[in-house]
């Protein structure tokens, strides 16, 4: 497993973005964050003229051992199935998004609780059928983690080939707001009771509850290294989106990371590849509670905060018209030179 990352830093392409937003017909710095993003995607395409083509969410689904006991999540475990047949049909809120904003959507059984009928629109990747409890034992095992991030790398590969060049990642697996938290707290070394949220619904009772038992499930096991942390708390879908984000970077392709488990994923890829994090944009600030904290300590400062906690990708989806703003802006608009619009008084 290898990923040949590129840090981003070429210093003439820089400049030559740097000078191409300023000379737009605004005041210096007037679009803000458009220009940031502007600068970024141009950087990431190595192009003064970048483009966002065949944006696509891919939408990995997983189940979780733990979630069986019904003690950290309140919605049961078969809603991740029930879910999945949503996407299918297009009536969960990623279809919509993906719909109003012209985004290509795949969904993938990563490791679905559920033998889903041959011929569905759905990709199967599945490892097994949920992960094990990691109260008990470990999530899964290498293995099945080193063939989760090469599953899930490959079909950026596939989606890369065919034109795509910029990627979001979605998840659904009930119960993997606890993975989460459990690699948040391995990966940022935060106390659990600060990456522990309410997920789909705890009352404070509840989180109370479950900050208990991911406390315990953190004395129990000592994971020996980045990939054996990933193995133990991880799910399918994460470790898939994990190889995903690597392999996008790889690729060259603008990421756009989602909420809270998206960004979790990203902590594990960020270790594996530290210049991981120059490809990738962030979409928005989730309402649970462990986010902005993670965000934090990726030095990272989201586009949207809409109060929004749902994942899907649902919050890269939301954001992706704000990526062909910022690169219409800078292939488009005007320069003062050749609108002849007069520059500020010195
Ligand atoms: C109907 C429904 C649709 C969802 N879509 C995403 N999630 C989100 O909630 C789950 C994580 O929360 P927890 O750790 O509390 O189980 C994940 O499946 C996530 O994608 C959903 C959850 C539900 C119930
Ligand atoms: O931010 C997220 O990704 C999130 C938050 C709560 C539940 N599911 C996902």
């Amino acid at each position: 497993m290898e990923f040949n990352i590129k840090p981003l830093s070429d210093s003439d392409l820089q400049e030559k973005l740097r000078h191409k937003i300023d000379t737009k017909t605004k005041p210096l710095g007037a679009l803000g964050t458009l220009e940031a993003l502007a600068f970024q995607i141009g950087n990431i395409q190595n192009t003064l003229e970048p483009a966002i083509s065949n944006p696509t969410i891919i939408v990995f689904a997983g189940d979780h051992g733990i979630a069986k006991e019904g003690m950290v999540n309140p919605y049961p475990q078969e809603v991740t199935t029930q879910m999945v047949y949503n996407f299918i049909q297009g009536g969960a809120a990623i279809n919509i998004f993906s719909n109003t904003h012209g985004i290509d959507l795949k969904i993938v059984d990563a490791g679905v609780n559920h033998s889903f009928e041959n011929k569905l629109p759905l990709i199967d990747a599945k490892i097994d059928f949920g992960t094990k409890n990691y109260r008990i034992e470990p999530a899964m095992t290498e293995d099945q983690c080193l063939s989760a991030i090469e599953k899930g790398a490959k079909l950026v590969a596939t989606a890369h080939a065919n034109g795509v060049n910029t990627i979001g990642f979605g998840e659904m697996g009930i119960g993997n707001t606890s993975s989460a938290a459990l690699l948040m707290t391995y990966f940022t070394n935060t106390p659990i009771e600060d990456c522990v949220g309410a997920g789909t619904g705890l009352n404070d009772k509840g989180i109370g509850n479950k900050i208990k038992i991911l406390t315990e499930v953190l004395n129990k096991h000592c994971p020996k290294n980045t990939i054996d942390a990933l193995a133990t708390y991880g799910g399918f879908e994460t470790a898939m989106i994990v190889g995903g984000i690597l392999k996008a970077a790889e690729l060259e392709m603008v990421i756009l990371i989602d909420g809270f488990i998206v960004t979790s994923a990203l902590l594990v890829a960020k270790k594996i590849a530290p210049s991981v994090t120059d490809y990738c944009i962030f979409a928005h600030t989730s309402n649970e509670k462990g986010h902005t904290k993670m965000l934090a300590h990726l030095n990272a400062s989201p586009l949207l905060h809409l109060n929004m906690r749902l994942g899907e990708g649902t919050g890269a989806a939301i954001a992706v018209p704000l990526l062909r703003a910022s690169v219409d802006f800078l292939n488009h608009m005007a320069s003062f030179k050749s609108a002849g619009v007069s520059t500020k008084n010195e």
